[in-house]
């Protein structure tokens, strides 16, 4: 469960009074999610999400998500702005981490996604991209190719202690990633981390996009290899699934479109895609606090993943 911060309910009730959002009913950390601290909040008049922003969101960057969560919802995209208290501001302190209410958005995250529902999140990144045409702000990828490296030497011998040879395993990787990284496909502002748990969905249509904390710009089609490495395998990577794969595409498609050298590109961002989520898992999993409530995320299904990219054409 991902509670890092506890709030009480005596502080979450003197919280939510700075709010015309009613009094407070119940809350409940919520158990999805590995990055921030979120809570369920039922009040007598709605229910909202709290989030408490931890480790890899600087509070500085929080105006430019806000911006952009308001841009988008501005032009339809279902994504949740935060809620204002009575001063106009969005953007609060609790136990001393950076926090925000936010709107609640129905729907539930897809565990094994069929092809209808792929379609359907390919066309919501494909809207949300066309929206973000005209959005100026610009954010680093804080998470992006030129970390990668870094988190390696950070992660060091210690990954051996995951699996043996790991260390020497993830530098090859590396290696290929960075040989063949593109420089000259169109940059954009992207999510960066549009897995099935950050797209809300009521059958088969998306209902919410959530979890904005890695957007940034970089390049476009990265997005869709994230979102392609993310959706198109079991999860533990070990299986591929090619009909939602192309789904994804389709639906991207319908809505934006690759160009063809994007298109011809995909294959290395998405093993980029899998070396950033295999990083990322697998520091939380080498240095997660042992009080954290929190589920750690497997990086070698990440890697399998890494490995099924570099044997099978996946994009034809
Ligand atoms: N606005 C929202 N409306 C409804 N549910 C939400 C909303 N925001 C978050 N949630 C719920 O909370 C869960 C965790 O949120 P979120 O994905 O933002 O956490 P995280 O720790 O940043 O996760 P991740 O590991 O994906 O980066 C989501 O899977 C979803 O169930
Ligand atoms: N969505 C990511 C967490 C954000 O870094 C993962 O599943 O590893």
């Amino acid at each position: 469960m991902a509670v890092y911060t506890p709030v009480s309910a005596e502080l979450l009730a003197a919280f939510l009074a700075r709010y015309d959002v009613g009094e407070l009913v119940s809350s409940k950390g919520i158990a999805e999610g590995v990055e921030n601290t979120n809570y369920l909040v039922d009040t007598t008049t709605d229910r909202f999400i709290l989030t408490l922003y931890e480790k890899r969101v600087e509070g500085g960057d929080l105006p430019y998500f806000m911006d952009l969560l308001d841009h988008l919802a501005a032009s339809g995209n279902p994504v949740p702005p935060a809620i204002k208290d009575r001063d106009g501001t969005a953007i609060q302190m609790l136990e001393g981490r950076p926090a925000c209410l936010i709107q609640f958005l129905p729907g539930v995250s897809v565990t094994h996604p069929t092809p209808a529902q792929a379609f359907a999140a390919g066309q919501a990144m494909g809207r949300m991209h066309a929206a973000l045409a005209d959005f100026t702000r610009e954010r680093p990828n804080s998470m992006g190719v030129a970390t990668w490296q870094p988190l390696l030497e950070h992660c060091g011998a210690d990954l051996d202690s995951i699996a043996p040879g790991l260390h020497a395993e993830a530098s090859a990787m590396l290696d290929t990633v960075l040989r063949d990284w593109p420089s000259d496909l169109p940059t954009a502002t992207i999510h960066a981390d549009l897995f099935p748990d950050n797209v809300l969905m009521r059958g088969d249509q998306v209902s919410g996009l959530i979890d904005f904390y890695f957007a940034c710009t970089d390049i476009r089609a990265f997005d869709v290899a994230i979102l392609h490495s993310a959706w198109s395998f079991d999860a533990e990577g070990r299986s591929v699934d090619r009909a939602v794969g192309a789904a994804l595409i389709d639906g991207y498609d319908a809505s934006f479109g690759l160009s063809d050298a994007e298109r011809g590109q995909l294959s290395t961002l998405a093993k980029g895609a899998c070396l950033r989520f295999f990083l990322s898992r697998a520091w939380d999993w080498l240095n997660t606090p042992a009080d954290a409530l929190v589920t750690r995320k497997d990086p070698l299904a990440y890697l399998r993943r890494f490995q099924t990219y570099g044997t099978d054409d996946l994009f034809p």
